[in-house]
């Protein structure tokens, strides 16, 4: 599928610009279908968007928000993505929204993905948006090169739902939705900033494996145009 390259000038017109397109996106899915669903990448970059986003008028009461991916910790813990959108975007007028975390009070994050999986299936398929970030190391999720669970997570045949992935770059284990689940969203972001990871986007549209750069596997599979949010 096609990858479309949107450059803005700084970070905070990024922002703007892709709350913009955001909110149209779950606005027509709530007009045309009652509802609307959103999932999110944790890390560093999207704090400003989820601020932004926080903001825009919508109803939220419609807004389903979950996370692309997760560590396996409590929503406590500074590593938690959950804690990260509590923060940054649960607040404001989105805190009207429904959030489905992924992390489960459970021994092992074998069992937390089972349950996630279950808990997560009344939000539908497929998404009207996701949001994915991209590491220094190509890994989108938590599609890790190296990963312990990478080639199902990658395998277009397996079924939606959240799966565990383990790997040196990763730390914690995590839980991290598969391809399959992501690759169809309505609108499918690929939000990166600053010029290393343009380097890093770069080298991941040159030739080699998917498992290397995981990223390729959005990049060249997705069902969905990938839309890049860039700015340096
Ligand atoms: O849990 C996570 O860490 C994210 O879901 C992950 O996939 C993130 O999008 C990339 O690691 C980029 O992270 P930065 O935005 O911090 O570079």
């Amino acid at each position: 599928m096609t990858a479309n390259m949107h450059a803005f000038a700084n970070g905070a017109e990024l922002a703007g610009k892709l709350a913009d397109k955001v909110v149209e996106v779950l606005s027509a899915a709530i007009a045309a279908r009652g509802s609307a669903s959103i999932a999110v990448s944790g890390g560093s970059t999207p704090k400003v968007f989820f601020q932004t986003l926080s903001s825009r008028s919508l109803d939220w009461s419609k807004v389903t928000i979950t996370l692309v991916d997760e560590r396996f910790v409590p929503a406590d813990n500074p590593r938690s993505n959950h804690l990260l959108v509590q923060e940054n975007l649960l607040k404001d007028k989105a805190a009207a929204a429904q959030f489905f975390p992924l992390y489960q009070d459970v021994p092992s994050v074998e069992e937390a993905a089972v349950i996630a999986t279950e808990k997560t299936k009344c939000i539908g398929f497929p998404f009207d948006v996701a949001i994915l970030g991209m590491g220094n190391d190509g890994h989108t999720a938590s599609f890790f090169p190296g990963g312990s669970n990478l080639v199902a997570a990658l395998d277009a045949k397996s079924p939606r739902g959240i799966i565990t992935m383990e790997a040196e770059g990763a730390g914690e284990p995590r839980l991290t939705f598969t391809f399959s689940s992501l690759q169809d969203a309505r609108l499918l972001v690929l939000h990166i900033e600053g010029e290393g990871k343009k380097g890093v986007l770069a080298k991941a549209e040159a030739p080699g494996e998917e498992t290397e750069m995981p990223i390729r596997a959005v990049l060249r599979r997705a069902a969905s145009p990938v839309e890049i949010y860039w700015a340096p």
